[in-house]
């Protein structure tokens, strides 16, 4: 990787550096007037977000993590593209997609004054992919960093054939203290609980995690708050194009057979994904698009 000539290309003086990251992974170092972050190149995907004023980070990186081609980052947002979950062909392909196992080119990088910095990431069908996704394709990933975060994953089926696809932002938000969050926005959702084969329930009141949780909720709200008392603040999660959302935690038991992750982390994030998952099934014609979007900001509590 050539730093120097990445940075010539790409780097915004005073706001924006691409750097060696851990295991030497390329990674994009931005500092702005509002806010702090990385990006790593690798899986496409944000490991860091902080407001100035903030002293922790929105997002929970694990320090376990791999940082190894062929494996996920455990942390941040990981992209899943073009399924969510377990391949759904029953292929053996890698969970939740492919596109967070790979580099991601650097397409674009604009300063918006002193108070927004833009990146835009590609991933195109020219890349090595799994040799069971034959559909041409283009992904463009836009981030903005500024007072809040602002993703936007683009489709393009740049084939001749309509393909489907599953997706998520699967966020990994840091809270203070597990047990003492709130979601709200999925009250009165029906949802499926993975933990019990896909059963169908009703969420009653707003969400709390005392125990694993891997549920997926349908006709969920656009907008969904993480309440943390802790660490006296509220993310608020708005995502205008989907119509799920997963909640997962995986507790204490599961965390164990998890290598990436510390036994304790399970109390310090909650992961609140933004996607098109399960029935939320994304059809792209031939020649046409689609936007995942998802604006995640702070409030205090
Ligand atoms: O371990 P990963 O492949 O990153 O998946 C982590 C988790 O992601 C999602 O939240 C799924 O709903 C879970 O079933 C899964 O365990």
């Amino acid at each position: 990787m050539d730093f120097q000539q990445l940075n010539s290309d790409f780097g915004i003086a005073k706001q924006l550096e691409i750097i060696p990251g851990q295991g030497g992974m390329p990674m994009i170092k931005i500092g702005n007037a509002s806010a702090r972050a990385l990006i790593s190149l690798y899986g496409g995907q944000v490991l860091s977000f902080r407001p100035v004023a903030q002293t922790e980070d929105v997002l929970f990186l694990s320090s376990q993590s791999a940082y190894a081609e062929g494996k996920a980052i455990r942390g941040g947002i990981p992209v899943c593209w073009p399924w969510f979950g377990p391949d759904p062909k029953g292929l053996q392909r890698p969970n939740h997609g492919f596109v967070r196992n790979h580099f991601w080119q650097l397409a674009k990088t604009e300063a918006v004054g002193d108070t927004e910095t833009k990146v835009s990431l590609r991933f195109t069908e020219s890349f090595k992919r799994e040799n069971t996704w034959r559909q041409p394709f283009m992904l463009l990933l836009d981030i903005s960093i500024g007072p809040s975060l602002q993703l936007q994953l683009t489709t393009y089926n740049t084939g001749d054939q309509p393909f489907s696809i599953t997706q998520a932002f699967h966020s990994y938000f840091r809270v203070g203290d597990i047990k003492r969050v709130k979601i709200l926005g999925l009250e009165d959702c029906d949802y499926f609980d993975k933990l019990e084969q896909g059963t169908q329930k009703i969420q009653k009141g707003v969400v709390s995690v005392t125990q694993e949780v891997d549920r997926v909720y349908v006709e969920a709200y656009k907008n969904l708050v993480i309440a943390d008392p802790v660490l006296q603040r509220r993310i608020h999660i708005n995502s205008p194009n989907t119509s799920t959302a997963v909640v997962w935690n995986p507790w204490s038991k599961t965390s164990k057979k998890m290598p990436d992750l510390a036994a304790t982390d399970y109390r310090r994030f909650i992961c609140v994904e933004a996607g098109n998952v399960a029935f939320d099934l994304i059809k792209v014609q031939p020649g046409s698009r689609f936007s995942l979007q998802a604006n995640y900001s702070l409030l205090p509590d």
